[in-house]
């Protein structure tokens, strides 16, 4: 695979989710939708096949960005305060998605679950074998997480684009953290802190009884 022309590094992206954490073990929203934003980046380097995937992400990174920009900005710096503020104002509905379809909450949770599937494909890609097909240890990553959210269609239109994923080196390579050694030892050094974000935002969902939000 040719050398990047857009300058993307998942290095960065890896970097943003680390800036995530705070000592009091809150996750911060900022470096939150950045890391997001660097995912889409590459997402879209990707090919068109993956455009509506992207769109669905981008509305969702675009309705928290939002909420940043708004008088309310303050309560939507951590995803801990965000649900503190959602649920103590009747913004977050348990049971119906008509009633609040674009609450941080069910937002925030969407992206979430893709941080999970993220978390396995990445982790996967890591300790495979280089042979290992890139599109096999996706829809592995998908039907153990994300598959579990979707629609019959929506599965299928997912399984399809991955057939179009390049080879696992190539894979690598794509990444811009070097050779596709080096790239897995990155990963082996930052996948710990999307867990570490994963893990929090997981306990303070469950915690809140969040995790269905429809
Ligand atoms: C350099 C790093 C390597 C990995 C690069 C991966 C880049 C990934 C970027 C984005 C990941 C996908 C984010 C998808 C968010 C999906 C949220 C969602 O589940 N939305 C559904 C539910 O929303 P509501 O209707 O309740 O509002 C929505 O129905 C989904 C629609 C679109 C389809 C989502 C398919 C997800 C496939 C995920 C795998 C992406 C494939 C990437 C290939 C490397």
């Amino acid at each position: 695979m040719a050398e990047r022309q857009d300058g993307f590094c998942l290095r960065e992206v890896l970097a943003a989710f680390r800036a995530c954490l705070t000592a009091e073990q809150t996750v911060l929203m900022d470096p939150y939708l950045r890391g997001w934003n660097g995912l889409i980046r590459f997402l879209n380097s990707l090919g068109t096949i993956f455009s509506f995937v992207s769109k669905d992400a981008v509305t969702k990174i675009q309705i928290m960005e939002k909420y940043r920009s708004s008088d309310q900005r303050e309560r939507y710096e951590t995803l801990q305060t965000m649900v503190e503020y959602e649920l103590a104002s009747g913004l977050v509905s348990l049971k119906n998605r008509g009633e609040c379809p674009e609450s941080g909450c069910r937002t925030i949770l969407r992206l979430h679950r893709a941080l999970h599937w993220l978390q396995m494909f990445l982790e996967g890609l890591r300790t495979s074998q280089e042979d290992s097909k890139t599109s096999v240890i996706c829809t592995d990553s998908y039907n153990a997480s994300l598959a579990n959210y979707h629609p019959w269609v929506i599965r299928k239109a997912a399984t399809l684009a991955f057939c179009a994923l390049p080879t696992r080196n190539a894979f690598l390579e794509n990444m811009n953290l070097g050779t596709p050694e080096e790239a897995v030892d990155m990963l082996g050094e930052a996948l710990p802190y999307v867990c570490k974000v994963y893990e929090i935002t997981e306990e303070l969902y469950a915690k809140h009884k969040m995790l269905d939000l429809p």
